[in-house]
């Protein structure tokens, strides 16, 4: 080739590329493919190269057009792209390079958009590779469309592989050595399986990752609810091997699955998938690792991201920033799930939501409460709108009270210094129980979408109001004798890390209400506290009496309340759907008592129920959201909770103490005969 026709076919690239970058861009392409593309050319140019790229981008214009207007191109759009090289499969949202081995999504369309679109082949050739690539898109427009990626360099022989790997390796540090992948569960992905899932656990030498993710994950992998291209990474700034690391996991991992089963074969090839990288959490060297190792996991699959950050608030920000620079993927989409607690107060929680959405869109953020991984909450919903039994009773109309109670039999255990700091009402109320009565009270949603649940949430949240003192009652649980009469339980003050006068809560109980058209002047009582005498976590709805009750002089029970029907929906120790009835008393007589219908789950049931971490994290996975918090439904319920928590500061008020095993402080019952209701759960 002449140095004219040489400097004519650059410019001619040049043109492309950025004719194609313009383009590309408006579809948040990566700027690298279109680069790529002009190297691509330079190295390879040849006249049918030109033709193939100028083909592409003009089918990539088509495209853009398409979807500017509205018309999303069906198959026609198929045949164009199989007419191309296809440097990218735009169909699937998935760009290729032909001639590296990464992969580049820009994700960013909806099933709902592609559906229209019939599932589509497209071959890419390129020497001795051949990458197929194919959309399957759920009918139901659900979030999760698969992506299945067949390699066929994997199928022709090793060579293409062993590229990959060399390629990969070569450009990571000397810990990733303890990576020795073997096609079948290790190191590159199985690439028949579809896109793959690096799950990292950022803090994962911590007792949360120890006691309840791994495990969590480790169940879900049993039950074979993870993808089969799936790498769990664990990341902190211990300097671990990946061995150690399996050690710790292993300690924690039980058949809980099926007691009966021999889980050591699945505990090996659970332990295989896992890896580790240490680092700093205000660096990106470390996470810059990470992503390397992770992109050689993914090989040339597209790769799904999950960070679960298992590590002090304050560390949040900073480790989302490294996240957000180096670790996201590029392939596929990335989310991130954020520990309790979000903030200590309205002002520290908005600057931690600013940094995270610095870094994050609010759809990659799953703020994570375990609590309400309960099946029971999900419950909530389907009992309240798949029933007709329900919804017409659920206002004002027949509703007296509703009573949230969270009530632990322990005490802080070794969470001393964290509990300190945030007591009761930051670590239960402020995200688990007002959750709980904004599914409860919300109005119907128009879908089950994440955010059509999360608008009706966040309205329930604006419409409570503010408690002041006057409202609650706090308790501490004081040095007290146990339950067999003669040991000693130590107080709050006795614990580790609690200071000699600490003020802080253990128990909370307060009213509130719900200013709106549904349940103006109901009250909704909380309670929340530990070291109290049993374990429960319930919703109680009491319902009004029944007007001019024929039976008023024969129920067995006179007091206040105690004759009215009740639902109970409780949580914890079972999850279970108890009605309270008023019916007559067998035998002779008009006598009517209260009974239950109890429906238990464990009894209905007998598939096992997913844990609450679970149950979290595959939401995650799917992408469904409406159990996790987004940023203004925080802010609603640091709005309702800050004037009460800066009351408390300035009055320095002290808690009634209480004894540990007991019902906590005497005052939560006259708060609620002030609002005329009686506790139910006693
Ligand atoms: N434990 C639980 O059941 C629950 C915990 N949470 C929240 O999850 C987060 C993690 O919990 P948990 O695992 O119990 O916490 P840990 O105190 O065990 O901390 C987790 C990890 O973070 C690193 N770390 C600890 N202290 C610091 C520090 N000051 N600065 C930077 N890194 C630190 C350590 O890893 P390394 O030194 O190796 O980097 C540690 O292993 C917390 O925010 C907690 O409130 C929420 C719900 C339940
Ligand atoms: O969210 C929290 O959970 C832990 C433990 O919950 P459990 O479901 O395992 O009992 C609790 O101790 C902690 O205070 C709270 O922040």
């Amino acid at each position: 080739m002449s140095l004219l026709s040489i400097t004519i076919e650059c410019l001619y690239c040049s043109a492309l590329t950025i004719a194609g970058y313009l383009i590309l861009s408006s579809r948040q392409c990566h700027w690298e493919i279109a680069s790529t593309l002009f190297v691509d050319r330079l190295l390879h140019g040849r006249s049918r190269a030109a033709l193939r790229l100028c083909c592409a981008l003009i089918t990539t214009y088509k495209y853009c057009q398409a979807r500017r207007s509205g018309a999303f191109p069906n198959l026609s759009f198929c045949a164009m792209l199989s007419e191309a090289p296809a440097f990218m499969a735009l169909h699937s949202g998935i760009c290729h390079t032909v001639s590296g081995t990464r992969l580049y999504s820009v994700a960013t369309r909806s099933a709902a958009e592609l559906r229209s679109s019939s599932p589509c082949w497209v071959s890419l050739k390129r020497g001795k590779r051949k990458t197929t690539a194919r959309s399957e898109l759920p009918e139901d427009g659900s979030p999760l469309p698969s992506l299945q990626i067949q390699n066929y360099a994997q199928a022709q022989g090793g060579d293409a592989l062993a590229s990959i790997l060399e390629r990969s390796s070569s450009s990571t540090d000397a810990s990733q050595k303890d990576i020795t992948p073997s096609p079948q569960v290790e190191g590159v992905s199985d690439v028949s399986h579809g896109p793959s899932l690096s799950i990292v656990v950022v803090g994962a030498t911590g007792e949360l990752a120890r006691s309840k993710i791994f495990p969590a994950l480790f169940a879900l992998f049993h039950k074979g609810c993870l993808p089969k291209n799936l790498h769990i990474l664990g990341y902190s700034r211990s300097e671990l091997s990946t061995d150690d690391l399996k050690d710790i996991i292993s300690e924690n991992l039980t058949c809980r699955v099926d007691t009966q089963q021999d889980c050591g074969e699945t505990v090996k090839q659970f332990l295989s998938r896992v890896f580790f990288q240490s680092g700093s959490y205000e660096s990106s060297d470390g996470m810059s690792k990470l992503n390397a190792k992770m992109e050689m996991l993914e090989g040339n699959c597209a790769g799904n991201r999950i960070f679960y950050l298992a590590v002090p608030e304050d560390v949040v920000v900073n480790v989302t920033l490294c996240i957000g620079k180096t670790a996201q993927s590029r392939s596929g989409w990335t989310r991130v799930i954020i520990a309790k607690p979000f903030g200590y107060d309205g002002k520290s929680s908005a600057l931690q939501t600013k940094g995270l959405l610095a870094y994050l869109n609010e759809d990659q953020l799953y703020r994570i409460d375990h609590r309400l991984g309960k099946d029971l909450i999900e419950n909530l919903t389907a009992l309240r709108f798949s029933n007709l039994v329900f919804e017409p009773l659920w206002s004002r109309t027949y509703i007296r009270n509703v009573q949230v109670v969270l009530s632990e039999d322990t005490g802080i255990e070794n969470k001393g210094r964290y509990f300190d700091k945030y007591g009761i009402i930051r670590d239960i109320v402020q995200s688990h129980i007002l959750q709980m009565i904004a599914l409860f009270a919300m109005e119907p949603p128009t879908s089950l979408a994440g955010d059509d649940i999360r608008n009706e949430k966040v309205k329930v949240l604006r419409s409570m109001r503010q408690p002041t003192l006057q409202d609650v009652v706090l308790g501490q649980y004081k040095a007290s004798i146990a339950k067999d009469g003669k040991s000693k339980v130590p107080g709050y003050l006795d614990e580790p890390d609690i200071d000699a006068d600490s003020i802080t809560p253990t128990f909370v109980a307060a009213v509130t209400y719900i200013d709106n058209a549904r349940w103006d002047g109901v009250p909704f009582l909380i309670k929340a506290g530990i070291g109290l005498i049993k374990h429960s976590v319930e919703i109680r709805i009491q319902f009004r009496d029944v007007p001019g009750n024929l039976y008023r002089e024969r129920c067995g029970r006179t007091v206040l309340g105690q004759a009215t029907n009740e639902l109970i929906l409780q949580i914890q120790p079972d999850e279970s759907i108890i009605l309270k009835i008023n019916n007559k008393i067998p035998g002779l007589g008009l006598q009517l008592d209260s009974s239950n219908l109890n429906l238990l789950y464990r009894d209905r049931n007998d598939t096992d129920i997913l844990d609450s971490y679970e149950h979290l994290i595959m939401d995650v996975i799917t992408g469904d959201n409406h159990l996790f918090m987004r940023s203004d439904e925080l802010k609603a319920t640091w709005d309702l909770l800050d004037p009460l928590l800066a009351e408390m500061e300035k009055n320095k008020v002290a808690p009634e103490l209480y004894q540990f095993g007991g019902r906590g402080p005497i005052g939560a019952y006259y708060l609620g005969a002030k609002h005329g209701v009686r506790w139910a759960d006693d």
